[in-house]
């Protein structure tokens, strides 16, 4: 068994994108310049935020954080997004996902210009993704993608499971492990709370990947061995011999999984950190004005 270390690879991304940076300052040319817009002042949400803007002064992007109110109208948050799209020092946003209820997210995710959407949420860009063309790639995807590739994992022609069907992980990981190029072609199956006997469909895979939220969702029984496991849970459970309080847990029961699988992300370490170092370079892509394609 080996483990997919997200920390380190996501070390290595930040120093190639620090490095990156450190060029365009030589030339004189502007850095990239990252905002978030945070709407309510959810616990893990602002960790999540905090953790990006420190990413951000990691490998010498500028960045702006947006904090505002739990109470903020659709209309208030849109207008704060238009007057994110004209600005020409922003290279690209992103909007904190989950918002509070009385927020339409589709609404607001169009609303976002699709050449500073490096969290390639917008119906545009997710459609770019899905014809194969080059686009934004949603960060914990594009970062799942990532591992896979620097540490060798064959998917072409292998049986991909994802559990969960999220806008933002589930979905966009089911298209992508199945388009052509690499990493990709791969065969996908997509299950949700809707599926029926999963433990049959699980035991087929040779990739796992999940993204539901549930800790120790996913037993040994339900891996064949030699799988390729994908944990993209990410769950609080109080825990008072901590000193914040709480750890996080992942979706996989990993003390048993990890003795089946060939391959096996960690949480903490593994895709988690791999997202912030997406975000960054997407966000140095959309400086650069490029997107990404698959080779
Ligand atoms: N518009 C938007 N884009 C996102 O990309 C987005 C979002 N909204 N909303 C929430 C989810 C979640 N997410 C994470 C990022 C980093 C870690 C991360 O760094 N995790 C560390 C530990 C963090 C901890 O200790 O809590 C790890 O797994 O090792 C986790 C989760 C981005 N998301």
């Amino acid at each position: 068994m080996e483990i997919l270390d997200g920390k380190k690879v996501s070390e290595d991304i930040k120093n190639e994108i620090a490095a990156e940076v450190q060029k365009m300052k030589d030339n004189g040319e502007k850095v990239p310049h990252l905002a978030a817009i945070i709407v309510g002042n959810d616990g893990a949400s602002l960790t999540y935020v905090g953790s990006k803007v420190k990413a951000c002064e990691r490998v010498g992007f500028e960045s702006t954080l947006i904090k505002m109110p739990n109470t903020t109208s659709e209309t208030e948050l849109l207008k704060k997004i238009k007057e994110l799209n004209a600005d020409d020092n922003i290279d690209g946003f992103i909007v904190q996902l989950p918002l509070p209820k009385q927020i339409d997210t589709q609404e607001v995710l169009m609303a976002i210009d699709p050449n500073k959407d490096v969290d390639g949420f917008h119906p545009e860009n997710f459609g770019k993704m899905a014809l194969d063309m080059t686009t934004f790639i949603p960060a914990t995807p594009f970062g799942i993608l990532e591992l896979l590739e620097r540490y060798g994992v064959e998917t072409q022609g292998k049986h991909t499971v994802v559990i969960g069907r999220s806008h933002i992980v589930g979905r966009p990981m089911s298209i992508l492990m199945g388009r052509k190029g690499f990493p990709g072609n791969s065969t996908v199956t997509l299950t949700h709370s809707y599926t029926k006997n999963i433990s049959q469909i699980t035991t087929q895979a040779d990739i796992i990947i999940t993204a539901l939220g549930v800790p120790n969702y996913l037993k040994a029984e339900m891996v064949k061995d030699d799988a390729v496991v994908i944990d993209v849970g990410i769950t609080r459970v109080s825990d008072d011999s901590t000193e914040k309080g709480y750890r996080i847990t992942g979706d996989v029961d990993f003390e048993n999984v990890s003795k089946k699988a060939s391959f096996i992300t960690p949480v903490p370490g593994g895709v988690g950190p791999m997202t912030i170092a997406m975000l960054l370079k997407n966000t140095l892509l959309a400086r650069e004005q490029k997107r990404l394609k698959m080779r």
